[in-house]
């Protein structure tokens, strides 16, 4: 991809839902207005209402995104949020539907979220639940937002109960990827989202894990030799799985590879945690589960931890949680019932479930994980 080119990867529509494009390059905001428009804009003539949702480390960018709206003569409102996790609450969306109520926000309006993964879900929930649903475009600002949150319509938010237990499947009309916006990102919310890169690698593409180990200084920073390929590659894998599943029938539970795990800790940690840390743990504790369960080589599972600790991640959590994260576990979105499932590894991209593990093996697993 040269300086100004511009990707653009498809999500196909399915169960009703139109398709859309996720485009990634950079200065990429002048593509605004065109995707509110093709997002079923405001009446022809009238530029109609924009809000721009933006956590408060980005109050600067929202600000000029709302301004150049206004510009262009869209009647543009910019609502702060949170900073990460604290943006995912019911009380946030509650904040939000007001302000849309008092701003007399109709369906032909758009909702804008500029931000990570949690600004993005909650964004995407908003409009899910405002109206009983308005369209919204995603600019995701960090690497997990580009190459996972703001691509395949999962919406939702926390409770004191679990990660994302209320949300809705709500897919954006566009996604815009601006790469600039990585050079302000800190390090280790850069490097969380290295997580869900290598998850695509281990799930789908592992050329991605050839990347990584080939110059895993470089993965950590935007300006690394193969950043934009990485975020691109990752795109592609959670496009074509969406694409083919939005609600998570059936194959896009691959996407949750870790994610058992990883969510229980996020709520064990009062969602202080990262999610990409939070998900490089669960990783490990799914490649052991399957080496347990004689489902994966060692070399694959030796590769986790390899890969994760090459980049900065995390590989272990405390030892001494596992009754906790266990009876978190039980309510995942993945259970049915007591049965508790897990994605696991057949091998190098080859990922499967295992359904009702032998509660032995998964303390095995644990302790594997165990600081
Ligand atoms: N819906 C999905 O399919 C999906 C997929 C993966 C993850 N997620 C969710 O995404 C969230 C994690 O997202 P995240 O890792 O992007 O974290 P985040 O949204 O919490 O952002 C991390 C921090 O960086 C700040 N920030 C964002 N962009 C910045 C920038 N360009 N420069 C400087 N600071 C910036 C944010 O304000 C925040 O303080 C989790 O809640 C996770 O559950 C959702
Ligand atoms: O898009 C998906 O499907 C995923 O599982 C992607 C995950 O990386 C992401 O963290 C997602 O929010 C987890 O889904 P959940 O249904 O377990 O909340
Ligand atoms: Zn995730």
């Amino acid at each position: 991809m040269t300086e100004q080119s511009v990707t653009r990867i498809q999500v196909g529509g399915t169960e009703g839902t139109a398709p859309y494009e996720v485009l990634v390059g950079r200065q990429l905001l002048g593509e605004l207005p065109g995707l509110i428009g093709r997002a079923g804009g405001p009446p022809a003539g009238g530029r109609g209402r924009v809000a721009v949702l933006h956590p408060e480390a980005l109050a600067g960018t929202g600000e000029a995104i709302r301004e150049d709206l206004a510009a262009q003569g869209y009647e543009a409102i910019a609502v702060q949020l949170p900073n990460a996790e604290e943006a995912k609450t019911a009380e946030v969306a509650a904040y939000c539907w007001k302000v849309l109520g008092q701003t007399g926000f109709t369906r032909t309006d758009v909702i804008i979220g500029v931000g990570g993964g949690a600004t993005t879900d909650l964004a995407g929930f908003v409009a899910a639940t405002w109206l009983r649903g308005v369209r919204w475009i995603a600019v995701p600002t960090t690497v997990l937002g580009m190459v996972d949150a703001a691509v395949g319509g999962k919406t939702g938010i926390n409770t004191a109960e679990g990660k994302n237990l209320v949300g809705a499947f709500h897919p954006p009309a566009g996604v815009l990827c601006d790469l600039a916006a990585l050079d302000s990102l800190p390090v280790n919310d850069y490097v969380s989202g290295l997580a869900e890169i290598i998850k695509a690698g281990f799930i789908a593409d592992p050329a991605i894990l050839d990347l990584v180990e080939s110059d895993p200084e470089g993965a950590r920073t935007p300006a690394g030799r193969h950043t934009a390929e990485l975020i691109e590659r990752s795109i592609r894998v959670k496009a074509e799985v969406v694409s083919g599943d939005l609600k998570e029938s059936g194959r896009r539970e691959i996407l949750n590879y870790g994610h058992t795990l990883a969510h229980a800790i996020e709520k064990n940690e009062r969602y202080k945690w990262r999610h990409g840390a939070a998900v490089s743990v669960g990783m490990v504790f799914a490649a052991e589960l399957g080496r347990l369960a004689g489902r994966l080589d060692d070399a694959t599972a030796d590769r986790h931890r390899a890969v994760l600790e090459s980049v900065g991640l995390p590989l272990t959590y405390r030892g001494d949680q596992w009754p906790r994260l266990l009876e978190t576990m039980k309510v995942d979105k993945k259970s049915r019932g007591n049965l508790l499932r897990f994605i696991v590894l057949d091998g190098l991209a080859k990922p499967t479930v295992l359904e009702g593990p032998d509660p032995a093996v998964l303390l095995a697993a644990y302790g594997e994980v165990s600081a």
